[in-house]
């Protein structure tokens, strides 16, 4: 083939694919009559004819397309299907003709568009196992209080005691781990009435099935239980405690807890959580009396017989898990997105909009209530991404990209203090090359950073 035509062959594939995101039928119809080879050929990031008009709602393009026995499984450079593409942008009835049922491939109902490779958001690591059986076996778990193996975590006022190692001197490498103690280093805590103690699992085996016989035998020992304890003990005397030197116990969890290890932050949203639950019901919710603490530290149960709490199912008696919707909302151009900031933002930083999930309200309402209330615009669909367990103090942040149905905004004064439409490039220059000039996202261990990472890549090539 020679240069000449190999860029007619281009061309007409432009005309082709230009024509299919403009929802240009007789167009679509001509070029394919003329060259019928590209009905499935791709442009830009792997973009076919179908994908664009799924993408703009063309849904007369993608029947014609699908009639003339185009590929619909094929993927663009983002791994999408043109029914990814379809359902996120909220266009059903396209959604509808590529989804349906018996075809190869699609999975009508089941998890459509689901992403294969689910993002693990910061706070989300399960390090541990929870062996939740264990929690009402009493014997069990004394004899694990007082075993020599057993990893203490000390918490007062509710942060965990770190050690901090300066690496390269700025703050954003500062390497923080948890103090770690044994039996011996804590029982006169554990005797306090006022210490509240938790049980937060059991280290997870490397390779369980890979060990030999002689190994099995050694297996029997259980691997090391964890416990975590909150003290109202002074804390620079609990800090005498340790053998470690530069430990503490970091005064803003918001922002010094971001500096765990993966596997350590997961082990802090799960004992922080549960701690500050007990610190805030420590009456009960029912009856205002007295309660005991049962099952490792995952009820508490009312002392009054005569209590309704302790009759059918109540929810006072457990851990409580607050819902927030985040969201990353998509202006109707598909190029923008909003984002806003609130007063004690620092300088220049924007983020997704959030609030709290209110009773008997789904995530899509949530998503479509706090957003319109915080800035004033619409939405219409909305898409779960991932979640992220936020120990401030017990929040699980359900994260979601959520397309606007209008672009007016006008925000609450009161909760955001500003929100603009954000272009795409602008993300991709803050996010990626580090440009700080037009705005700041926040860091990358929340997950209002990675709805964002996560839209960019998804949309890198519309
Ligand atoms: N990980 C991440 O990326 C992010 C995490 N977040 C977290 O999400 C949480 C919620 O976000 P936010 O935008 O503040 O939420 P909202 O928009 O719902 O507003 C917060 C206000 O709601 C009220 N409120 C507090 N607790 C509850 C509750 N349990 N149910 C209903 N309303 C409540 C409070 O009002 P009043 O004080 O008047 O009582 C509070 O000022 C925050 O804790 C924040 O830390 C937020 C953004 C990003
Ligand atoms: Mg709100
Ligand atoms: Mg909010
Ligand atoms: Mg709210
Ligand atoms: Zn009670």
């Amino acid at each position: 083939m020679t240069s000449l035509q190999l860029s007619a062959k281009e061309e007409m594939l432009e005309k082709f694919l230009d024509a299919a995101a403009r929802g240009d039928l007789s167009q679509v119809s001509t070029v394919l009559s003329n060259v019928p080879s590209l009905l499935n050929e791709t442009g830009h990031s792997g973009w076919t004819a179908l994908m664009l008009a799924a993408r703009n709602g063309h849904h007369h393009v993608a029947e014609k397309l699908l009639l003339l026995g185009c590929d619909r499984f094929s993927v663009n450079s983002s791994s999408q299907t043109a029914y990814d593409i379809a359902k996120f942008w909220g266009h059903r009835h396209i959604a509808g003709l590529l989804g349906r049922a018996g075809l190869p491939g699609v999975l009508p109902g089941v998890l459509p568009g689901a992403d294969l490779h689910p993002h693990e958001n910061y706070f989300s690591r399960e390090t541990l196992d929870r062996q939740s059986g264990k929690r009402t076996d009493k014997v069990w778990l004394e004899a694990k209080q007082s075993d020599s193996e057993t990893v203490y975590l000390l918490f007062s006022n509710l942060s965990p005691m770190v050690r901090t190692q300066q690496g390269g001197g700025s703050e954003a490498q500062t390497d923080m781990k948890l103090c770690r103690f044994r039996y011996e280093e804590v029982k006169d805590l554990l005797l306090k009435p006022s210490t509240v103690t938790i049980f937060l699992g059991m280290e997870k085996t490397k390779n369980p099935s890979s060990s030999s016989s002689s190994e099995k035998t050694e297996s029997l020992s259980e691997p090391p239980v964890w416990f975590a304890i909150n003290t109202d003990e002074d804390a620079a005397a609990l800090l005498e405690r340790c053998r470690e030197k530069n430990c503490s116990f970091p005064r803003s969890p918001n922002r010094d807890l971001l500096k765990l290890s993966e596997e350590e932050a997961g082990v802090v949203a799960q004992a922080r959580s549960v701690l500050a639950w007990h610190s805030r019901y420590s009456f009960c919710p029912t009856c205002g009396g007295a309660t005991k603490m049962e099952e490792g530290g995952y009820k508490r149960s009312c002392l009054n017989s005569g209590c309704r709490s302790l009759q059918g199912v109540h929810n006072t008696c457990y851990p409580r898990v607050d819902p927030v919707v985040i969201m990353l909302v998509i202006h109707p151009d598909g190029n923008q997105c909003l984002l806003g900031r609130k007063k004690v933002f620092p300088v220049g930083m924007f983020s997704c909009l959030a609030g709290f999930v209110e009773p008997g309200e789904t995530l899509e309402e949530a998503v479509r209530r706090e957003t319109e209330e915080e800035s004033g615009v619409k939405v219409g669909p909305v898409q779960y991404v991932s979640c992220q367990p936020w120990p401030m103090p017990s929040n699980l942040m359900v994260g979601c990209l959520a397309a606007a149905v209008s672009t007016d905004i006008k925000v609450d004064g009161n909760e955001i203090e500003e929100a603009r439409w954000f272009p795409r490039q602008q993300l991709i220059d803050s996010l990626f090359r580090g440009d700080r000039s037009v705005f700041v996202v926040p860091p990358r261990q929340t997950i209002a950073h990675q709805l964002v990472r996560h839209w960019i890549c998804m949309n890198s090539n519309l």
